[in-house]
């Protein structure tokens, strides 16, 4: 996880300080990207360990277009609680658009289902594509999060806005553009997210798993998370873990929580730090 930890040096460098809409404040850098080969091993950080758990049912409750945090709460995963309404809506967030993002006509699109088609049918298509980024559900920015979640609106807007995919020498690639990374918390929910997501259409492709490429827009530490950056830039990364799909489901949205296995995960202590509301 060089890459990684190398943006954390890059933005305790370089890192302009700006207010932010948290009123919590910011150090930022503007355009970035970081890239992973899924065959050297699974991206997750070794310098603090990871809550894997909220990764990998955050990314099945996408899939399964589900917004509201109640299947997330049953799995014991609270990190949507803070933006949810009392009933634990957030209105149209990643899981709608993926799933059942509305067209004027009444008509509604899978953008997951589409994917596996054009990667299965036309692999060589450049055009193979996620779109969260719904206009017409971009919150009313003067209101919070939940206020808009009741009216209906986005939460957040989506931060992992853009996906495409590639197909070339059997290998399937994924590139990502975050819009607006919180490097500390997010960033590595994130990368792990997409590699795990990755690896499953690949296996539903029959495809091996290529690289997977980030780019990031405001790519920033939050002024209250220094100190905990600076601790694990003491810290030496140790070898990557594997990932291993215990089956093959009939379709991407048959995964379980228990067909995954991260073997040999070996990380230094968790390093807590606050979250941006
Ligand atoms: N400020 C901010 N940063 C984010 O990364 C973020 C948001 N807001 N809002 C929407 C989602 C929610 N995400 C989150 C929310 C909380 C944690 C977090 O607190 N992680 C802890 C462990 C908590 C757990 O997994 O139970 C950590 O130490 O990684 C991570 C990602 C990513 N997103
Ligand atoms: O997947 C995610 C979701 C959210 N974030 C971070 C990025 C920002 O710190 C906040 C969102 O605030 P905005 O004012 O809407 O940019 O959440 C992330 O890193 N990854």
């Amino acid at each position: 996880m060089i890459p990684y930890l190398q943006l954390l040096q890059d933005v305790l460098d370089n890192g302009q300080f700006k207010g932010d809409r948290t009123g919590t404040g910011t150090y930022s850098v503007f355009g970035r990207q970081v890239r992973y080969d899924l065959q050297a091993g699974f991206p997750l950080l070794t310098t603090k360990k990871l809550h894997v758990r909220s990764i990998l049912h955050e990314l099945l409750w996408f899939l399964s277009g589900d917004t509201n945090i109640r299947y997330l709460k049953e799995n014991g995963v609270s990190i949507w609680d803070e933006w949810a309404t009392q009933e634990g809506e957030l209105g149209p967030v990643y899981g709608a658009q993926w799933r059942q993002w509305k067209g004027e006509d009444g008509k509604t699109y899978d953008q997951v289902a589409t994917l596996v088609e054009g990667l299965k049918k036309n692999p060589s298509s450049r055009r193979h594509i996620i779109n969260g980024w719904n206009v017409a559900c971009l919150p009313d920015e003067t209101k919070k999060p939940w206020e808009n979640a009741a009216a209906g609106l986005m939460a957040l807007p989506p931060c992992h806005v853009l996906y495409q995919f590639y197909v070339c020498n059997g290998k399937l690639s994924a590139s990502l553009y975050i819009r607006s990374n919180d490097l500390f918390l997010g960033n590595p929910y994130n990368t792990a997210s997409l590699a795990f997501l990755t690896h499953m259409l690949a296996q539903q492709c029959d495809l091996e798993a290529g690289e997977i490429v980030i780019s990031i827009g405001d790519c920033h530490l939050y002024a209250n998370h220094l100190e905990q950056a600076k601790l694990q830039l003491e810290r030496t990364p140790t070898a990557l873990p594997k990932l291993n799909i215990l089956r093959k489901p009939d379709s991407i949205f048959d995964y379980r929580f228990e067909d995954f296995e991260v073997v040999g995960y070996e990380p230094q202590g968790h390093i807590s730090a606050p979250i941006a509301i």
